[in-house]
């Protein structure tokens, strides 16, 4: 294990804690967002006053009709797109007033992002692939390669560790972009449909490990999903209607 890990990891298996009951303090706090585009004349209103507060532990699902807000709550979250109004937070830190230059720090040193496609780069193999995005950050070659090799391990793919994407399946392309998200050691991680490209028994094994990965880690972690057979496996289920957002809902009593 590297000193850099928060938690400890421990390799793939088929079995899935439950979900943690006890959540820690607020890495995630949205407050008053509003976000809005241009649209001809006026402004179309993706996101409407949402307020939102996630913890060290917690998984949320984030579910709504297509043009709800769903993707613009992510972007405003993962501050890739700054709010017209309101505050982002992350780990304590206020998005809000941050400079370009500062907030890709904020990004890099604090998100992980997972959306649907992987995006992984087609020469290079899975361990690669974790290796370069550390590279990156800055981060030494040396320390990189066997913390890469660990979360592969984490994510049940360290028999693939030297695999190209075209030898991998999709949902083991997912999991090298889970694992990738976790080199930065983050703090937030933000999840768009990782479940759209798959079939069901690897979407659960994806959502599954999501859920293992956000206990062990102690991340804040939204989860955008279509799936709502996935949402028992969530702590709480926040539904999105016009750009507004009903207060999470416990999915455990
Ligand atoms: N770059 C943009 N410019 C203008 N309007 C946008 C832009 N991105 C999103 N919108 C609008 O904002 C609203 C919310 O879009 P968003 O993509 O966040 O919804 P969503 O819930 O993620 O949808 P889906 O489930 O289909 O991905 C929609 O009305 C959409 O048309």
């Amino acid at each position: 294990m590297t000193s850099t890990t928060r938690s400890p990891l421990s390799p793939a298996s088929d079995q899935t804690q439950p979900p943690t009951p006890k959540h820690g303090g607020t890495l995630l706090s949205l407050d008053h967002v509003t976000l809005e585009y241009p649209d001809g004349e006026g402004t179309i209103k993706a996101l409407d006053d949402v307020s939102l507060r996630v913890g060290s532990g917690q998984m949320v699902a984030l579910v709504g009709p297509s043009g709800s807000g769903k993707s613009s709550l992510l972007a405003v979250a993962a501050t890739l797109i700054r709010p017209t109004s309101g505050t982002v937070i992350i780990a304590g830190q206020d998005a809000t007033g941050l400079k370009d230059r500062e907030l890709t720090a904020v990004r890099r040193d604090k998100v992980g992002i997972i959306f649907q496609q992987p995006n992984l780069l087609a020469s290079l193999t899975a361990i690669e692939q974790l290796v370069i995005s550390d590279h990156l950050r800055g981060k030494p070659l040396k320390t990189a390669r066997s913390k890469a090799a660990e979360l592969l391990d984490v994510v049940g793919l360290a028999s693939s560790a030297y695999k190209r994407p075209h030898q991998l399946s999709g949902g083991q392309r997912q999991r090298v972009n889970i694992a990738r998200a976790l080199m930065g050691d983050p703090t937030v991680l933000l999840v768009d449909e990782p479940t759209a490209a798959l079939d069901h028994e690897r979407s659960d094994a994806i959502v599954r490990l999501l859920r293992r990965v956000t206990d062990e880690f102690r991340v804040a972690t939204v989860m955008v999903t279509h799936d709502t057979e996935f949402v028992p496996l969530t702590d709480a289920v926040a539904t999105m209607r016009d750009g507004r957002l009903c207060a999470p809902v416990p999915t455990h009593s």
